[in-house]
């Protein structure tokens, strides 16, 4: 036999109690009839308090009689035969008017004890479950109307009753063995003492009564029906991911609710605990989902951690002193103190020196904590063997909760790591010796951020978000948006990774979404709904939402984002950029990038500084974190230059080749930065940096290829009208190289820490004379490669190519 139990939502409305009639009928007919157990109608037992209060306030109470009436009455005539509901009908008067009287009553005395209180409260459950059994009546056969008072006996601790479990249990199961064959509904919550007065069970106290049911009459399982599917990995309101769990040990939900996830309280599950009867979190809205079962022992899973729980708002109180090392009984004295006056201590820490303790309790409580810690301890102040007790507000507490976590190492290091990495300080550890539990206390503002950072970490099998912030809507920009937008489900499926774009700005305009933008119509929400442009803003935005996973994106090619890349890693936010201006400033701004990357646990990632998205600075990397050495590169590293030296042929002039490189997209937003060699300069020293030099820009010699008059152009037109002007002396290069049967090559060379960047025309016996449109080439010579060298060769600008090279940064960031 089960016990069924619905909670407040399931008995809320019409709608909710035709599907508990439905659960029931399906229950019933696959075996024996359940004890069920409901609530008071949503809402009800606070109306009820309501009522109560102003009564004893000497105020008008009536509206919200009329209101609890009028909320039955709906049902009544919603679900009753027409037939049925005259005696329905009549038997609630009666409770409403009999509730009137002691409310009457209440309101003459100005006075409400905890006894009356509980009788006012009793009626939300009396009158809900006459009501619903009458419904049932209709279809499910014979049913018997059970107010607990009948049988389960308590003290006379109103508002919070201990139950005397031996008569209760006698009495719950002659009640039973008397009524066989009708299908029991019973009020929640409520019970008598020994003179037959109403108490109540408090907290939980519906699951409760379901609990001692259970118990009484070995029940096969219990199950508790509410609003949700089950107890969740993690605060649903916090942690998008967080899902519904299948399976918990007693412990493991006591654990997980003793912090946050308030499915059930458990305290009021001990009696189904002791007969190790399985409790299942069932949703009454969404009847065919398993749920979650709460069973004894923890069964093996895949997850070691089984859910994170959380508490927003707590503080905590550091003691420190000399006075306390060695002092057997002072932290006795010090909690007796506390839970005499009632102060729950939620978490506690000693170092093992001693030196000091610290322990977080509910805010409201703290400074009353710490008042008395000072009356206490007033002479060990005195001689200022202790400190005065501090106050720490605005703090939080993760817990990680799981009973294989005991057998599973790594645990507290996925932990720490997944915290470090998103620059969340712990202030705070506590491990219970059981290892059922790691909590951490971490800063308030924080825990959203640590909650889905610790999520990602422990179920890998939903992998990662990245939270990207965007600068750059421009050609690489845009693309990279698209191919964000076309691969996203794909990404998910295969890779288990979600890639949100919260935050795009250009140089006008900036807009942000938390919970991802979406990117089929970027533009038209940064023009319709953007706000002014403001990087300072755009990055304060970005560190205040305080994301986990979060990476900055700069799709520029502009000085401006570059300043604030320091401030980006200081704030544990990786940075991907195709922007090569950064990295090709001074040496030390070059290194100082690196080196706060690698101190904030965060990455820097840059391949398409060099060679768009071709595999170029992470071959360089890898050969020399394997211990390899450069001794030369040789590269083509201009897709613009090599686009042009492939097409300049026949009747087109280097004007026309020129503009055409730039309507592809293969040059920089200005193409004077790529036919003088500062890009191609930038790429050389980058390359160098990486392979170990210590180099500056002016150390790089370039050889120019352009005329004084090009070089001087002040703008991108006079530029484009000397190329014009020069046409002879291009044509006079192409001419010279093509009789000479040789071809014009930009190439750049490193070795022995010289960089150089000079005009070639080579033939066909050089490795660089096959290229077409933008390609790059690079060959490395190094002592591994030394023989022959390692050589990357393909399309090395454009879009395409440079967008999927940054998506591939994007998605390694925290791999
Ligand atoms: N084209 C290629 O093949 C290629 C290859 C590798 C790297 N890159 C690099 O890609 C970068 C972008 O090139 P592009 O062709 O897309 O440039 P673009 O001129 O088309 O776009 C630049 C974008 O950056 C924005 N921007 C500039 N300054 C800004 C600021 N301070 N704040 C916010 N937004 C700002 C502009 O509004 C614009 O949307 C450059 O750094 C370039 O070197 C390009
Ligand atoms: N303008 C660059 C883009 C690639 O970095 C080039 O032409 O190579
Ligand atoms: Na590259």
């Amino acid at each position: 036999m089960k016990i069924l139990k619905f909670g407040g939502t399931s008995v809320g409305s019409v709608k909710s109690i035709s599907t508990i009639i439905e659960i029931l009928k399906n229950e019933s007919s696959s075996g024996e009839n359940p004890v069920v157990v409901l609530s008071a109608m949503g809402g009800v037992t606070n109306l009820l308090s309501t009522m109560a209060n102003k009564a004893a306030a000497g105020e008008d109470f009536s509206a919200y009689v009329t209101e609890l009436e009028s909320r039955h009455f709906e049902v009544i005539k919603a679900l009753l035969d027409v037939h049925q509901q005259n005696p329905v009908f009549t038997r609630l008067k009666i409770l409403f008017n009999q509730l009137e009287d002691i409310l009457q009553g209440i309101s003459s005395l100005r006075e409400i004890t905890p006894k009356t209180y509980d009788l006012v409260l009793s009626f939300g459950e009396r009158c809900s479950t006459f009501l619903v059994s009458k419904i049932a009546e209709q279809s499910l056969g014979p049913v018997e109307y059970v107010n607990a008072c009948d049988v389960i006996k308590t003290d006379s601790s109103f508002g919070q009753a201990k139950v005397q479990t031996e008569l209760t249990d006698m009495l719950i199961r002659d009640f039973y063995e008397a009524n066989k064959g009708k299908m029991l509904f019973v009020t929640g919550f409520i019970a008598s003492n020994e003179e037959g007065r109403v108490t109540t069970l408090g907290r939980g106290g519906s699951d409760y009564t379901a609990a001692i049911f259970g118990s009484a009459l070995n029940a096969e399982e219990i199950e508790i029906w509410t609003d949700v599917n089950g107890m969740m990995t993690a605060d649903p309101r916090m942690v998008k991911k967080a899902f519904p769990l299948k399976e918990l040990s007693y412990i493991e939900a006591m654990e997980l609710s003793y912090f946050g996830a308030k499915v059930i309280y458990p305290p009021t599950m001990i009696p189904a605990f002791m007969k190790r009867i399985p409790i299942v979190i069932r949703n009454t809205f969404e009847p065919s989902f398993p749920g979650t079962v709460i069973s004894h022992e923890s069964r093996p899973s895949e997850h070691s951690v089984k859910g994170i729980s959380s508490i927003n708002e707590i503080s905590i109180i550091n003691l420190e002193g000399s006075g306390m090392v060695g002092k057997a009984g002072f932290s006795g004295r010090l909690f007796s103190l506390l839970a005499r006056e009632q102060i729950n201590v939620i978490l506690i820490t000693q170092s093992s020196s001693e030196h000091s303790i610290t322990f977080a309790v509910n805010p409201l409580d703290a400074v009353k904590a710490k008042l008395l810690i000072e009356q206490e301890f007033e002479l060990e102040l005195e001689a200022k063997k202790i400190e005065v007790p501090e106050i720490e507000e605005g703090l939080s507490i993760l817990a990680i909760v799981g009973e294989n976590m005991k057998k599973t190492s790594g645990v507290s290091g996925t932990l720490f790591h997944a915290l470090g990495r998103n620059g969340v300080n712990v202030r705070a550890i506590a491990q219970g010796s059981s290892e059922y539990n790691i909590s951490v206390i971490i800063s308030r503002v924080d825990l959203a951020k640590a909650l889905n950072a610790v999520h990602d970490a422990f179920y890998t099998d939903l992998k990662k978000t990245l939270n990207v912030f965007c600068l750059g809507t421009g050609n690489i920009g845009k693309t990279l948006f698209k191919q964000l937008e076309q691969h996203r489900d794909f990404l998910q499926r295969q890779n288990g990774i979600l890639v949100n774009v919260i935050g795009i700005s250009n140089t006008r305009k900036m807009v942000f979404e938390e919970g991802g933008l979406a990117l089929q119509n970027w533009q038209e929400t940064l023009d319709s709904s953007g706000e002014p442009a403001d990087l300072d803003a755009f990055i304060a935005r970005m560190r205040e939402m305080n994301l986990p996973n979060a990476v900055f994106v700069d799709n520029t090619a502009s000085q401006v984002p570059i300043a604030y890349y320091e401030e980006v890693f200081r704030s544990n936010i990786s940075v991907v950029t195709c922007n090569k201006i950064g990295n090709s400033a001074s040496y030390q701004q070059y290194r100082k990038f690196s080196d706060l990357a690698r101190k904030h646990g965060v990455d820097f990632y840059y391949e398409t500084n060099v060679g768009a998205g071709l595999p170029i600075i992470r071959t360089l990397k890898d050969l020399m974190m394997s211990g390899d050495r450069v001794i030369r590169i040789e590269a083509i590293l201009s897709g613009t230059i090599s686009f042009i030296f492939n097409n300049f042929k026949g009747d087109t002039s280097f004007y026309d080749i020129v503009k055409q490189a730039q309507e592809k997209g293969f040059t920089e937003p200005d193409p004077r930065d790529d036919l003088r060699g500062t890009d191609f300069m930038r790429k050389m020293l980058i390359l160098a940096r990486d392979a170990g030099y210590t180099l500056e820009p002016e150390d790089v010699k370039i050889e120019n290829m352009l005329p004084q008059s090009c070089l001087d152009a002040g703008s991108v037109e006079e530029f484009y009208e000397q190329l014009k002007v020069n046409n002879d002396y291009f044509e006079g290069l192409k001419t010279e190289a093509e009789s000479a049967g040789k071809v014009l090559r930009y190439i750049g060379k490193l070795e022995n820490g010289d960089v150089s960047i000079a005009l070639e025309m080579v033939d066909d016996a050089h490795p660089f004379y096959m290229l077409s449109g933008s390609d790059n080439i690079i060959s490395f010579t190094t002592e591994r490669y030394k023989e022959r060298p390692l050589v990357v060769k393909g399309p090395g600008a454009g879009a395409e190519v440079t967008a999927a090279g940054v998506f591939a940064d994007i998605v390694n960031v925290g791999a």
